[in-house]
């Protein structure tokens, strides 16, 4: 298959809006602040739209609720509807995994929104080279997505949008941060995608006047109100229709800018007020000449009746636009493949990552079996010795505090640093978030398992615990679901709070949980009122599942050294006794944190969901 035709195939989509309003709280919470003033506008297929102004105006508003994001707050008609399936919307920041390449990134992007049924791997690999070379990317192909440059991050989350061909990209200040020769040829890139027939739309701020003259359509606001809309051609004349001459050799686009700001007194009204008549979008030169007039209506009317239906300026290239009747037609030219099979490619791309992320893999694996080897050296044979016991329950609690906080720690900064690539890829329609949130804990647990066993195994076989299966299982049973829950309550306050007083909370959370886990304190010395909080500390019942694996289940008694003259915990009871851990129920025990590794795993998915949604 010709893959420039899968992207040449594209639906005119035009974005009309009326009487925009929208309207934020205030801290005065009674009254409430008019962000964007009941504007109105309309972005063409075939265009390429820059909205400008001051900072403050209103552009990110406008950009966000026109892509869906913002929805509160908003009244007004906005002509786009269900067509939003058919948007890209490309932020300001570039998010990517920074341990694939770009051609993996592409790739993953690529079966992720396309079916392998109506594109074949081999035909989207095809794709990808045409995007790469089109977008002067074929260079870094195999470089990884951390090391590209501003202006290459640019290109790849164009290039990652275009994969499923969008009939709208919105885009939010696609030239922050890049050099002036990069800016151009990002908005010539822009141009060009506009050229195909699609309708694209982002926010700049003071272009040079090459990159101006780039755009189809110039749409400013100016404190919530619409003070220009027309093309770059008619900015100086338009001006001058309210008074307002640009000097010679100025940059207009700098001059309309200085305009709204204020800088020649305020003229907003005047300029809102003029911004009305729509006929500055037509460029004076084609229709009748430099007059200093904006074109009458009937000239108007015959020009666009000279032009194809999108084709309001001159377009570059003849190309495929179809025309959408009704929401019946809105059909990607591809078709995006089940959920299911999508948390199949999420799970294999979590694998990928991980694998690839060395601290999370080899390093904390070192860790694991040094700390472990270490506590195992300091303990010897505690696990045996009756004259050890109290300092063998002091070893096991090390080890559910190890395993909690090396857990919670991850968990808690997780989120956080991947929160930005889930919003642009969840609002991109690439997956569902709760494709994600499972494949996350798909992947994410059976290495928690792995890991807490071989500290666990090797802490057991060093201390000389008792060598029989059933109750090295059980230890390892508890120790495992105990770390799956720390692993949950650190998500869900990593998806609560910011990474700051996220590790604050786990940590005191953590010595809160240490004190009321019936080791520092014993359960019957603490007031009854106090009692509920042990009851809830997830360390308490591995704690205690722990020890009576140990020393339960009428254990034969310890070794008392013959240099002893008394063994107080030579029968293993006794030690249970010692802890008031004689009445534990292993099953109600496991069953109570696996109730809480739930309720963590839902809170965090309701919690991720939110903090995705609110921007
Ligand atoms: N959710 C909100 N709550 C309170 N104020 C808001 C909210 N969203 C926007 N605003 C206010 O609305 C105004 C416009 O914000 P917006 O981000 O749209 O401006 P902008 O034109 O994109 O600015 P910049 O160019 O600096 O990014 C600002 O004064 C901002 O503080």
């Amino acid at each position: 298959m010709d893959s420039s035709k899968l992207l040449k195939n594209v639906y005119g989509i035009d974005i009309h809006f009326e009487d925009l309003v929208y309207q934020v709280n205030t801290p005065k919470r009674q009254e409430k602040k008019s962000v964007l003033k009941g504007i109105a506008g309309t972005f063409k297929s075939g265009e390429l739209t820059a909205i400008m102004g001051p900072s403050g105006a209103g552009k990110s508003s406008l950009m966000n609720i026109l892509t869906g994001m913002t929805k509160s707050g908003v009244s007004g008609k906005i002509e786009i509807g269900k067509a939003r399936k058919l948007c890209g919307y490309i932020m300001q920041d570039d998010h990517f995994f920074p341990y694939f390449t770009v051609e993996e990134t592409m790739l993953m992007a690529a079966t992720l929104k396309i079916s392998n049924k109506c594109v074949s791997l081999k035909e989207k690999r095809t794709l990808i080279d045409y995007l790469l070379n089109s977008l002067k990317l074929t260079k870094t192909r195999h470089t990884r997505c951390s090391n590209l440059s501003g202006g290459q991050k640019k290109r790849l989350s164009i290039a990652l949008e275009l994969i499923d061909n969008p009939a709208v990209l919105f885009l939010d200040e696609p030239t922050t941060g890049l050099d002036s020769s990069s800016s151009f040829d990002t908005i010539q890139l822009l141009r060009g995608l506009a050229n195909e027939g699609r309708t694209i739309v982002c926010t700049i701020h003071q272009p040079s006047t090459n990159i101006y003259n780039l755009f189809n359509l110039i749409y400013v606001l100016s404190a919530g109100q619409c003070t220009y809309q027309g093309t770059p051609q008619n900015t100086v004349m338009f001006l001058s229709s309210v008074g307002l001459e640009c000097p010679p050799y100025h940059n207009p686009a700098d001059f309309l800018l200085e305009c709204v700001n204020g800088d020649y007194d305020d003229h907003t009204e005047a300029l809102a007020e003029c911004a009305k008549d729509t006929r500055w979008r037509y460029d004076q030169q084609l229709m009748q000449g430099e007059t200093g007039e904006p074109p009458s209506e009937s000239q108007v009317a015959k020009f666009n009746e000279s032009q194809s239906p999108g084709q309001t300026q001159p377009q570059v290239h003849k190309i495929e636009i179809q025309h959408m009747e009704s929401s019946k037609d809105l059909t990607r030219h591809t078709f995006p493949p089940t959920e299911y099979m999508r948390l199949w490619l999420l799970i294999g791309r979590c694998h990928l990552q991980f694998f690839r992320d060395w601290t999370l893999t080899y390093l904390k694996l070192g860790i694991h079996i040094l700390c472990a080897i270490l506590i195992g050296l300091f303990f010897g044979d505690s696990g045996s010795n009756a004259t050890k016991q109290i300092s063998n329950v002091g070893m096991i609690m090390i080890h559910c505090v190890y395993l909690w906080y090396t857990t919670i720690m991850p968990g808690i900064l997780k989120y956080p640093a991947e929160i930005e690539i889930i919003r642009k890829e969840t609002f991109n329609n690439w997956y569902k978030l709760r494709t994600y949130y499972l494949a996350t804990i798909i992947t994410s647990t059976p290495v928690h398992i792995i890991f807490s066993s071989v500290y666990i195994t090797i802490g057991y076989w060093m201390t000389e615990q008792p060598v029989e299966m059933d109750r090295f299982v059980k230890y390892l049973l508890s120790a495992v679901v105990v770390t799956i829950c720390a692993d949950g309550l650190g998500v869900f306050l990593g998806t609560v709070l910011n990474p700051v007083n996220g590790t604050f909370v786990g940590a005191v959370s953590t010595c809160f949980m240490l004190t009321f886990s019936g080791f520092l304190i014993l359960l019957n010395h603490i007031p009854a009122a106090m009692r509920f909080i042990a009851y809830i500390s997830p360390l308490r019942y591995a704690l205690e599942n722990m020890v009576i694996s140990l020393y339960g289940n009428q254990r034969e008694q310890l070794i008392c050294p013959p240099t002893e003259f008394y063994c107080h915990f030579k029968n293993a009871v006794t030690v249970l006794r010692q802890f008031g851990m004689e009445q534990g129920d292993f099953g109600y025990n496991i069953l109570m944190i696996l109730a809480q590794i739930a309720l963590f795993k839902m809170l965090a998915y309701f919690t991720l969901k939110r903090k995705i949604n609110t921007n």
